[in-house]
């Protein structure tokens, strides 16, 4: 059925031929122009009300009962095949907590920052960091050390934890450093050594509370640089909470999760970091994504529970052979956030692994992870464009971005959310927050939509001015800075151009000083010297003035379009 077919049955439906605004569509109030979610709070999920509870405390209490915590295994190594056990994770958490309260000193609201690859540790540290009421910043290990040295600047870190390889980029900051790992050429404090040195019983008795900050993440949000997105207790147990219920819905309480998505981003820290340790699964941990290693994973272990991004999902149906290779018969199924997964990626991947369920979700940084959900493999199936409906607790406005009217389904607009999980703000920032959240809370996605009339969602265009690279966010605006910082370029924009393997790559549009002699090479250079690997400019088109509108705001639309028809003039 198209946009227009829709729509008027939907408007057919609402008025019951009276003309009056009464919906038959299960989720959306015609009166309010609000969509509710059609799972009700209650009876199967309910959100832990005690306002003196801490992420930790309620992430630990949902651990399998001691007799089986010794020996679930909860995660597993797949490099190495070092495997850690429920009991094993609660020692060191509590045992790390210890140290980082009792031996150094660290205290609530106390920012420590963490730089590393996904490992065994990871879970331990978020979790005993969160135990003494510290705030958590992850950030890339691949961001270079200027990117690293303003995340500690802009969060006020007082401490830091880094995996050893990636020391160099933390000491010119000064902050006081652990490292997880201890090399054996170097005498660098470890987390590995404070947590068996610790005692797990002097875990301290004063913690934090729901409405206490637990993380502050970063993301570019809608506009330009990243910001801190601060998340609170709250958010976080909230989320755990969904996550408990959605594997519930799934049956996959038994399952075996794999993880390459990387934990200091929202979508592998509520899952990886904390929140399937609610569930009681065995998570296998791959160090590095390497789509062979990810193919000996499944057939090792039998993985049945693969959360993805649409590149690994593309990788999956084009490294993989019906007669030769890997048994994947364990797979049962895989889900695709952080960016759009196309139709015929979806569907050349049913028909590849017609016996895997596949299911896209929705999820921000600012929400603390999934918004949407799909209650089953048939309805997903049914609707390949579309993320899913809105998770229990979750409401949503669909805004004219011209009127700012709220639309009923059908309608295209800008998603608004608001639920127990959406942040607390933008740190040291009330403009950008006051621009994202309004006085009702109303969380602004920066993202086009529509509903149909069931309540299902489906994400149409990005009103925001990101560029996804792999599923990570590119700002055009922090890239502009970086090519504006060359001696030889007048004036730059950047673009996304669409890109079947990763999703979209970015592209400048250059003025170049007459006479530079400036390269597409060189501009490569320059900002890949600058920048992590994931933000780099990959293409570049030299023009003689950038499109602005009166108020000197880029036309990125216009050279979006440029770029399509030169593409186009080249085929
Ligand atoms: C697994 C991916 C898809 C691919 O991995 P990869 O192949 O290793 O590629 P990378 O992008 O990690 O980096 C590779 C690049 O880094 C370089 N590199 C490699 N290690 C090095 C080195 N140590 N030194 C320096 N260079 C190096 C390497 O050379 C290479 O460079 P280049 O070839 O130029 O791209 C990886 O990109 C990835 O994990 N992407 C996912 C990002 C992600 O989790 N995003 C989520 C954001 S939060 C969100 O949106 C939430 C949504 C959500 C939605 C729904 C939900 O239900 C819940 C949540």
């Amino acid at each position: 059925m198209s946009i227009e077919e829709g729509w008027s049955n939907a408007i057919e439906e609402q008025s019951g031929g009276s003309g009056q605004a009464l919906t038959k569509t299960p989720s959306f109030c015609a009166r309010t122009g609000v969509y509710h979610s059609l799972h009700q709070l209650g009876g199967d999920v309910e959100f832990p009300t005690r306002p003196d509870l801490d992420t930790a405390t309620f992430v630990l209490s949902q651990f399998p009962h001691p007799d089986q915590a010794e020996s679930r295994v909860a995660l597993i190594d797949s490099a190495t095949n070092c495997r850690v056990t429920y009991a094993d994770l609660k020692r060191s958490v509590n045992s790390l907590a210890a140290c980082l309260y009792h031996g150094l000193g660290v205290r609530k609201g106390d920012v420590v920052f963490l730089l590393s690859p996904n490992s065994l540790l990871y879970p331990t540290i978020c979790l005993a960091v969160f135990s003494v009421g510290a705030v958590l910043t992850p950030a890339n290990p691949l961001n270079t050390a200027s990117e690293i040295a303003k995340q500690v600047r802009d969060s006020g870190a007082k401490l830091a934890i880094s995996a050893p390889e990636e020391l160099h980029k933390l000491v010119p900051t000064g902050v006081p450093t652990l490292v997880t790992t201890r090399l054996s050429n170097d005498n660098s404090l470890s987390i590995e050594e404070l947590i068996e040195g610790g005692d797990p019983l002097e875990v301290p008795q004063a913690r934090p509370t729901q409405s206490d900050i637990a993380a502050v993440l970063y993301s570019s949000g809608t506009t330009g640089a990243s910001k801190g997105v601060v998340l609170t207790h709250a958010n976080f147990i909230s989320i755990m909470t969904l996550l408990k219920w959605t594997v519930n819905v799934w049956s996959s309480q038994d399952d075996v999760f794999l993880c390459f998505i990387p934990m200091f981003h929202i979508y592998g820290l509520a899952f990886f970091a904390l929140g399937l340790f609610c569930v009681g699964t065995t998570t296998v941990l791959l160090p590095k994504f390497d789509i062979q290693a990810m193919l000996d994973a499944i057939q090792m272990h039998n993985i049945s529970n693969i959360p993805a991004v649409p590149p690994v999902i593309l990788g999956l149906v084009k490294n993989t052979s019906k007669s030769t290779g890997h048994d994947l018969s364990s797979l049962r199924r895989i889900s695709s956030g952080a960016a759009p997964l196309s139709k015929e990626i979806a569907e050349a991947f049913r028909e590849r692994f017609p016996w895997v369920e596949l299911r896209q979700g929705y999820g921000l940084t600012e929400t603390c992870g999934a918004a949407t959900i799909f209650d089953s493999n048939a309805q997903a199936k049914a609707r390949p464009d579309s993320s899913g409906m809105l998770s229990p607790s979750f409401c949503a406005k669909v805004v004219d971005i011209e009127t700012g009217l709220s639309l009923p389904p059908y309608r295209k607009g800008e998603l608004w959310l608001k639920s127990p999980t959406v942040m607390k703000g933008y740190l040291g920032n009330d403009e950008a927050t006051a621009a994202t959240i309004d006085q009702e809370g109303w969380l602004r996605t920066g993202d086009l939509c529509y509903f149909d009339e069931e309540g299902f969602l489906y994400i149409v265009d990005r009103i925001k001015e990101l560029i996804k690279h792999n599923g990570y966010q590119v700002a055009p605006a922090e890239l502009e800075s970086v090519l504006l910082s060359h001696p030889h370029i007048l004036d730059a924009a950047v673009i996304p151009v669409e890109d079947e393997e990763s999703g979209q790559i970015p592209m400048a549009y250059v003025v170049r000083a007459t006479d530079s002699g400036l390269t597409e090479d060189d501009v490569i250079k320059f900002v890949a010297g600058q920048v992590a690997p994931y933000k780099k400019v990959r293409k570049v088109g030299f023009i003689s003035v950038i499109p602005k509108s009166a108020a000197g705001k880029i036309l990125r639309k216009q050279l979006v379009a440029q770029s399509q028809q030169h593409f186009l003039s080249k085929l």
